[in-house]
């Protein structure tokens, strides 16, 4: 079953680097940015560092499948190598339809746009470096926000939802993958435990693990999936639950 909805994506990206970012000590850790090193080595980083990162992806293709409608526009925010892009583009199948790509990662833009061109298909796609705080939205079919909004801050995390959800059309889809938190404490401190055994199953050692979520803490602040829910009434969606949890990593859609 996986492996036949990995085929649907092609995530294979052109130069996979393997992640050593943080295997030796660093004596001022600053905080985290997408900058060249990471943008470098970024498809091994996400796919052993977040739990069930390639199936989101194809499943993401799999509801642009079902919920992409014609003469719309589809928006991937904080698009980073465009893998959501790419799997939506393999999966549209309807006419007259434009992607737009916004990262404000300029390394991300940069190799993203690559990505783009070394496929073929009839959809285009625009890729912008942008902060998604201040892009246009219209005629939305579908909106993905898989493991961005977890970066912006709280305002502006429902200044966002509230603007795609003004831009989306009827029975419109926001995809919104997170990292999250949990208000039980036993759960909460069981999965993050658990996520650090996935990625130490991935070969990330106790250093990395530490001096990464070191650089993290400041810049990547997560939410139950009680407050996304919120959050996503506030801005007006009045179809919202979880499609997709792995430890405290997961995916909610919300439909208008
Ligand atoms: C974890 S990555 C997203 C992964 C990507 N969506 C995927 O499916 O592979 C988060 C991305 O969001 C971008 N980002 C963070 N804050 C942003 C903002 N305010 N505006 C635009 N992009 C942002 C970062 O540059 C980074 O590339
Ligand atoms: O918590 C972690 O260790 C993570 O790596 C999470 C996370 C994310 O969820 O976006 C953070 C940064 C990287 O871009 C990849 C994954």
């Amino acid at each position: 079953m996986i492996a036949e909805l990995d085929s649907l994506v092609p995530i294979t990206f052109m130069h996979t680097k393997k992640d050593q970012l943080f295997s030796a000590p660093i004596d001022k850790l600053g905080d985290w940015t997408f900058d060249e090193k990471v943008a470098e080595v970024f498809p091994d980083m996400v796919q052993r560092s977040v739990p069930g990162y390639s199936n989101i992806i194809s499943m993401i293709g799999m509801l642009a499948d079902r919920f992409v409608q014609p003469n719309s526009m589809i928006y991937d925010l904080g698009c980073s190598l465009g893998a959501a892009t790419l799997a939506i583009r393999r999966q549209i199948k309807q006419d007259n339809c434009r992607i737009i790509a916004v990262d404000n990662s300029l390394p991300m833009v940069e190799r993203c746009k690559k990505h783009i061109d070394a496929y073929k298909a009839t959809t285009p796609v625009e890729v912008i470096c942008e902060d998604i705080c201040n892009i246009k939205m219209q005629n939305a079919s579908m909106v993905v926000l898989n493991f961005t909004l977890q970066f912006l801050t709280p305002d502006n995390r429902q200044r966002v939802l509230n603007n795609i959800y003004q831009a989306l059309i009827p029975n419109g889809i926001l995809v919104l993958s997170e990292k999250f938190s949990f208000s039980d404490r036993t759960v909460d401190e069981l999965l993050f435990n658990m996520h650090h055994d996935f990625k130490r199953a991935n070969g990330y050692s106790e250093l990395e693990i530490s001096q990464k979520r070191n650089m993290l803490e400041n810049v990547m602040l997560t939410d139950t999936i009680e407050t996304h829910k919120q959050r996503l009434n506030n801005a007006g969606f009045e179809h919202v639950d979880t499609w997709f949890q792995c430890f405290n990593f997961g995916s909610i859609i919300a439909i208008k």
